[in-house]
């Protein structure tokens, strides 16, 4: 079987944080990650990190280049926060991180699709640090070309598993445009699902109407899309995002969850490339991330667009690492319960 090293061209770096003690009741993150190398002789740790270090998408995409030093902000986030008694066991590794060199965009998403794959297949949950939304294209790969895709769908023996792509956006992401950019992958996955004679469904929570033409509208119904507006997921609306979270988990047998900083308000994500005036707030995107963490359904997430030359005080890249983290302490307090 692949292991995630093969696909990978910066190897793990060490960690660091504060250190408060030896003991468990001291524990953060930098204190429990392994880094994963060649020789590791078990890759399935409960959650797998890995970093896809490109803004060549974002480029592409007239955006701001600097996602690419994403995925070392979070992880240096990362490294101080908590693991409280009931997740002080969970198992996190370090993979590294895929590189996009030069402008081959494409090759770099066709490798991360090959780690995420094979992360997956050892039994682990990859949580991807971006980098460019163009992240999502290959994540997406990863999932599919995995295992799990494959496997029968939840109460039918001879039906393929009914795969379901949730994107937390101010953006449909349903570009059209000659190359692969941080603005096409989901209109890439839905037309190469069609192609292949496949199905895969796209929701997306936060679509602001401001910054999405109408023909980026018109393709989200061609492909229907279900999507929440911004102006739908206030504070005051909890209970309805996550009542159109929880039927997405409910029609879907596999799910990949991918979070675009952007979708929240420009105060708590200023360092992306497109800051949203509006947004949605950190209260609901965390609620949605926790709900969907607690799912065994879900086999994949990522978290995109983290600018760190835009970023304020490291206030965005704080934000991504508590969902990091939410998400794979949410993660593994199902498993452990289950
Ligand atoms: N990742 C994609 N982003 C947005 C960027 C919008 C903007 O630059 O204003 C998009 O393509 O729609
Ligand atoms: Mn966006
Ligand atoms: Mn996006």
């Amino acid at each position: 079987m692949a292991k995630v090293s093969d696909f990978i061209d910066a190897p793990p770096a060490a960690w660091t944080g504060r250190h408060d003690g030896a003991g468990e009741e001291h524990l953060r993150w930098h204190e429990r990650v392994r880094l994963l190398g060649e020789d590791s002789q078990n890759d399935a740790a409960d959650v797998t990190v890995l970093g896809f270090a490109s803004d060549e998408g974002v480029e592409r995409n007239q955006g701001r280049r600097g996602a690419a030093e994403g995925p070392a902000a979070i992880r240096s986030a990362l490294g101080s926060l908590s693991l409280l008694a009931p997740v002080a066991s969970i198992d996190l590794a370090d993979a590294g991180d895929v590189t996009v060199t030069d402008d081959r965009l494409e090759e770099g998403q066709e490798r991360l699709g090959q780690a995420v794959a094979a992360v997956i297949d050892s039994g682990s949950l990859p949580i991807v640090l971006g980098g460019g939304h163009e992240i999502a294209f290959g994540t997406y790969r990863g999932v599919a070309r995995s295992a799990r895709r494959s496997a029968p769908g939840q109460g039918s023996e001879n039906k393929p598993a009914k795969f379901g792509v949730l994107n937390l956006d101010a953006h449909f992401d349903l570009r059209s445009a000659p190359r692969a950019t941080s603005g096409t992958g989901f209109r890439q996955l839905l037309e190469l699902e069609e192609e292949q004679g496949s199905e895969v469904s796209y929701a997306v929570v936060g679509i602001s109407e401001a910054a999405n033409t109408q023909t980026l509208f018109d393709t989200a119904e061609k492909y229907r899309v279900k999507y929440l507006l911004d102006t739908d997921c206030g504070v005051t609306r909890r209970a309805e995002v996550l009542d159109f979270v929880q039927s997405f988990l409910a029609e879907n047998d596999l799910i990949y969850l991918t979070v675009d900083l952007d979708v929240l308000p420009a105060a708590t994500a200023p360092g992306v490339s497109a800051p949203a005036a509006r947004g949605v707030h950190l209260e609901i995107i965390e609620a949605v991330c926790d709900l969907v963490a607690a799912s065994p359904k879900l086999a994949a997430a990522d978290i995109a667009e983290l600018n760190p030359a835009f970023d304020l005080d490291g206030r965005t890249a704080k934000t991504a690492a508590r969902l990091a983290h939410r998400i794979a302490t949410h993660h593994f307090e199902r498993k452990i319960h289950d």
